[in-house]
């Protein structure tokens, strides 16, 4: 990473957001981090004015509704915080001739009939409105900021540490807990999608600068079910998967990403199960 730059992330305080902070202020980079408190991305003029005041030259815009059912629920804010301040973020950095990373999902291929894994070439067809306004927004992105890397990840894990004792919901924690409270935990044998441990991705984010702007899939591949992974994890921790673990009766949902693009610019990602394995290892050993 350029040590001259002053980084923004926005979404200060989310899972990936603080993550990130924390490991770019311990290498000593200028790093400003807001909150939603001291930046409402909702508020065009509060964006405006923090680019004015802090001349931001690489930003990370992390902050969005995550929430698939939230964004369902409450479309007119999804639109405004995931479509618009999105394209107000991205106008400022071509303001200020900042540097943009922005992260969209897997998602937006949630209503394809093919199978995946996708490319960056397949068209995407969301069918969940956070998807729909994660694809509005690489739009707007692509339109207003020609120096802008669109990421699409999908499904980023972390287990608890000391300095982040909390974690958003994640198919690793969420087994962990189902094995020690001895709860049942059921999962599909037709969800597929790649699990991203979030280390990993920031440690890619480091070299986001040697490769080309442009859309990428930036996470980790996986061919095997929501069911099997649940059970390898189950298994991995010497819990009773036979009897902790049910089949979830669901459709197909094949959300997978080919990464090759991504590996052609020198950045591979684990597969799940090497990653999850390594998460897991980490985990008791701390
Ligand atoms: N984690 C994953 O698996 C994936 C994540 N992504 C994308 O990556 C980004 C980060 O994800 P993740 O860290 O998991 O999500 P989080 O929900 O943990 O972080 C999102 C952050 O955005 C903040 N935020 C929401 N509204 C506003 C606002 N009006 N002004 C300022 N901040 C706001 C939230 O603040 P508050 O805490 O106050 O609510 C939250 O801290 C998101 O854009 C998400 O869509 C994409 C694909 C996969
Ligand atoms: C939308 C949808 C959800 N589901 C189920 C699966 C799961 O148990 C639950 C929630 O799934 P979701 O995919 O909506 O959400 P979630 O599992 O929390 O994962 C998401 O996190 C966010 C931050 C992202 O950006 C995505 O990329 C995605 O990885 O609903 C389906 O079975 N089919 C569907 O079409």
């Amino acid at each position: 990473m350029n040590t001259t730059h002053t980084i923004l992330i926005t979404g200060g305080s989310g899972f990936i957001a603080s993550r990130l902070a924390q490991r770019y202020q311990q290498s000593g980079l200028t790093v400003l981090a807001p909150n939603r408190k001291s930046l409402d991305i909702s508020d065009s003029d509060a964006i405006r004015q923090y680019f004015e005041l802090h001349q931001p030259t690489l930003v990370f815009h992390l902050a969005g509704m995550s929430s698939t059912e939230g964004c369902e629920q409450n479309q007119l804010l999804a639109k405004k915080i995931n479509v618009d301040a999105t394209t107000e973020i991205a106008k400022a950095c071509k303001a200020h001739q900042a540097k943009m990373v922005f992260f969209s999902t897997e998602q937006v291929f949630n209503g394809n009939s093919e199978a995946g894994p996708y490319t960056e070439s397949s068209t995407p067809i969301p069918n969940t409105y956070y998807g729909t306004t994660k694809l509005m927004a690489e739009t707007e992105v692509l339109k207003h900021c020609p120096t802008a890397w669109i990421l699409r990840l999908t499904w980023v894990y972390g287990l608890p540490t000391k300095e982040f004792p909390k974690v958003n919901p994640n198919i690793l924690w969420d087994s962990i807990v189902a094995g020690k409270e001895e709860t049942l935990i059921s999962a599909s044998k037709n969800e597929y999608r790649g699990l991203t441990e979030v280390g990993e991705l920031m440690s890619h984010l480091d070299h986001i600068e040697t490769i080309p702007y442009g859309i990428y899939h930036f996470g980790s591949e996986n061919n095997v079910s929501r069911y099997e992974i649940t059970e390898y994890i189950l298994r991995e921790l010497n819990f009773d998967a036979d009897n902790l673990l049910r089949e979830k009766r669901a459709g197909i949902r094949d959300l997978r990403l080919s990464n090759e693009k991504i590996k052609g610019e020198g950045l591979s990602f684990r597969d799940s199960k090497t990653a999850i394995s390594a998460s897991i290892k980490a985990y008791q050993q701390q």
